[in-house]
């Protein structure tokens, strides 16, 4: 069993804002090494060689945020990446970021399930730690579509429509939902209990004074690496 200390959605929230203000980091910042974080976990399961094609799905809020950032490391890289992005924010930030990207040449599409048929691997950057209920539209049959797919999953933080204390939901969209790979940021949250499958620690931001007050246990990153891999299948590494 993976018995490591977690983050619950309530103390993951106030963290963030914690590393905000006290912390003084900006927003902007946050989201590059969490999604630079991503890009790298991404390169670790996935190297160039097993396949260029990249889709990127993202949500309305920061986890999208985290994979709009991964997607121009992938790039950069040498990836393919192509971006879903229903639900656009008009903040400045994801407008930016969105930028980026097209400046790139980086597609965005709006049907989910043929640009699934083209891809080699799938990062889900849809929902994190705010998630909750049941999942509305657009999204289900996205996260439907994730299910059944036989190309590999990398979420950002959470499966998303998995509920962030209790796992996945017992019926509907995301019931069957096992992403081969987990980037949890800062620290898992207490869904990694429920998930099977390779599973690294990123955002690598956290200050003595933060890991105190929030009784976190962190793994140490390796020199430059901005990743750790800390379990696979349930079983600590
Ligand atoms: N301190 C950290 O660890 C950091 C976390 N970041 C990312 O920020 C994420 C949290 O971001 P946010 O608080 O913006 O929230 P999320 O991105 O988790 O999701 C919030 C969005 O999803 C929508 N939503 C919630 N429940 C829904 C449902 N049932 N159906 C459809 N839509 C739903 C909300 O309306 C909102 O637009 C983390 O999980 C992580 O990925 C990073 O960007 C920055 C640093
Ligand atoms: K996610």
């Amino acid at each position: 069993m993976n018995t490591m200390k977690t983050l619950s959605a309530k103390n993951a929230a106030a963290l963030d804002k914690d590393l905000m203000s006290v912390g003084a980091f900006s927003i902007d910042q946050l989201m590059e090494l969490a999604g630079l974080s991503v890009s790298q976990a991404v390169y670790r399961v996935h190297p160039l060689n097993r396949g260029r094609r990249i889709l990127v799905a993202c949500g309305p809020g920061n986890n999208g945020g985290d994979g709009l950032v991964a997607a121009r490391h992938l790039w950069h890289y040498g990836y393919k990446p192509t971006i879903y992005y229903p639900k656009q924010s008009k903040n400045e930030l994801y407008q930016r970021l969105s930028t980026q990207l097209k400046n790139l040449n980086i597609p965005f599409t709006e049907d989910f399930p043929a640009a699934l048929k083209e891809s080699d691997h799938v990062v889900d950057a849809i929902f994190g730690f705010s998630f909750s209920g049941e999942v509305r539209e657009p999204f289900p049959a996205v996260i439907e579509a994730l299910q059944a797919t036989s190309v590999p999953v990398t979420s950002v933080d959470a499966p998303s429509s998995w509920n962030i204390e209790g796992g996945p939901p017992s019926s509907g969209p995301g019931s069957s939902f096992n992403p081969a790979v987990l980037v949890s940021l800062t620290a898992p949250k207490p869904l990694v209990k429920y998930f099977k499958g390779r599973h690294f620690i990123g955002g690598r931001f956290v200050s003595p004074d933060i890991k105190k007050k929030y009784d976190l246990e962190l793994p140490e990153y390796e020199g430059i690496d901005q990743v750790v891999e800390v379990g696979v299948n349930g079983q600590k590494l």
